[in-house]
C-alpha cells in the first residue's frame, strides 16, 4: 500500500537553503488570489495531523510552521479572508474563494505560542524554506477518516521521512509548553 502523507513531503522532504529570507503565500484562486508577505524563514515546521489545519486536497497530514506575527502582512486580496472558528485558539484566516488557510493568528497574550503566527510554507511562490522536521497530532488523522488499521504504516513511513511522528508536539515543544505554564502559576 502506498502511504501518502502530502504531497510537498511524499518523495522525500526537501531541505531548506538555510538562508532562506522571506517570500509570498499565494493561495490557490486562478482569479484574484490572496497574497501575504512573509519575513524570513519560518520555525518549527512539522506535519500536522489533526482536523484543523488546512491540507491540500488528498493529503493526510498538513504542513504547518511558524513566523513572528509581526512578520505576517496580507499584501492583495485581503477581503477574501474569513476566521474559520473564530472560537478557537489559533484563528485561522482562510480564502473564502478556494479554502486555503493563509495564515493562522493567536489572539489570546497569555497563550505559550502568543507572537507566533502559523502558516503553511507550501504555499510560498519562492522555494528554500525551512524543511519539516517531525509529525505532530498524529493520531488524529484518524479523526479525518483514516483507519486506526492504516496508522502502523503511517506511523512507519513518516519515521522513513525523518518526520518523528507524535500525538501531541514534540517534545521539546511541549517542553516549551510546560515551562510557560510553570513559569505562569509561579508569578
Ligand atoms: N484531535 C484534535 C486536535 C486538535 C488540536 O488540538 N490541534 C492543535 C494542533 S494545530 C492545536 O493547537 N489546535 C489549536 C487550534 O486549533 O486552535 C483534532 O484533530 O481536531
Ligand atoms: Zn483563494
Ligand atoms: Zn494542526
Amino acid at each position: 500500500m502506498t502511504v501518502h502523507i502530502h504531497p510537498s513531503v511524499d518523495n522525500g522532504v526537501k531541505q531548506g537553503s538555510g538562508h532562506f529570507a522571506g517570500g509570498t503565500l499565494i493561495c490557490k484562486c486562478k482569479d484574484k488570489p490572496v497574497k501575504v508577505a512573509i519575513k524570513g524563514d519560518v520555525a518549527h515546521n512539522h506535519a500536522c495531523g489533526c482536523t484543523k489545519c488546512w491540507k491540500p486536497d488528498g493529503a493526510t497530514f498538513s504542513v504547518v510552521a511558524v513566523v513572528p506575527r509581526e512578520n505576517v502582512t496580507v499584501l492583495e486580496n485581503g477581503d477574501k479572508l474569513k476566521i474559520v472558528d473564530t472560537a478557537a485558539v489559533i484563528q485561522r484566516y482562510a480564502c473564502t474563494g478556494c479554502g486555503t488557510h493563509m495564515y493562522g493568528r493567536i489572539e489570546n497574550k497569555g497563550h505559550p505560542f502568543y507572537g507566533l503566527d502559523f502558516i503553511h510554507p507550501e504555499l510560498f511562490q519562492e522555494s528554500g524554506s525551512a524543511a519539516p522536521g517531525f509529525a505532530a497530532f498524529v493520531s488524529s488523522v484518524i479523526e479525518s477518516g483514516v483507519k486506526p488499521t492504516d496508522m502502523a504504516g503511517i506511523r512507519s513511513r513518516l519515521k522513513e521521512l525523518g518526520l518523528e511522528p507524535y500525538d501531541c508536539l514534540s517534545p521539546p515543544l511541549m517542553d516549551a509548553i510546560a515551562t510557560h505554564v510553570a513559569k505562569a502559576k509561579a508569578a
